[in-house]
């Protein structure tokens, strides 16, 4: 039990450090609350609630596998290295995906209420 405790203190470490020194991490958190407040501002449902979680947490999740990349290969090497460039440009790109789905997830679910709002 004490392990198990232990291994989750670790993981919100992870958390925590992703948070508090990666600036793109802080950009994911201010736009997910800015999105979840128009979600709650302009009634989406539950289902499209659930939708814009799982972009929000893909993007969250992608950007702490980068870090952990980026530290990982800055631990084995200090060198320009094509393969060190390789996986930072990488996981990277994984992150983009991400951010480029969310957007599509955004546009799906506020695209209708927003110009219902408008008109
Ligand atoms: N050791 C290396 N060898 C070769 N290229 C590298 C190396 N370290 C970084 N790069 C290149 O520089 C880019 C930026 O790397 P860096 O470690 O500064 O990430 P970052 O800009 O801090 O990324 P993020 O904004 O996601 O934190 C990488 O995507 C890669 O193209």
């Amino acid at each position: 039990m004490n392990r198990l405790i232990r291994s989750f203190g670790h993981a919100i470490e992870g958390i925590v450090y992703t948070v508090k020194t990666q600036r793109n991490m802080q950009i994911h958190i201010g736009a997910a609350l800015l999105v979840l407040f128009m979600g709650w501002l302009l009634q989406i449902s539950w289902s499209d609630v659930l939708l814009v979680f799982f972009s929000i947490f893909l993007v969250f999740i992608l950007e702490m596998v980068n870090t952990a990349i980026e530290a990982t290969v800055d631990l084995v090497t200090g060198e320009f290295h094509p393969l060190a460039k390789t996986a930072k440009d990488v996981a990277a790109g994984a992150v983009l995906l991400a951010a480029i789905l969310a957007v599509i997830v955004g546009f799906y679910v506020f695209l209708e209420p927003l110009l219902v709002l408008l008109n």
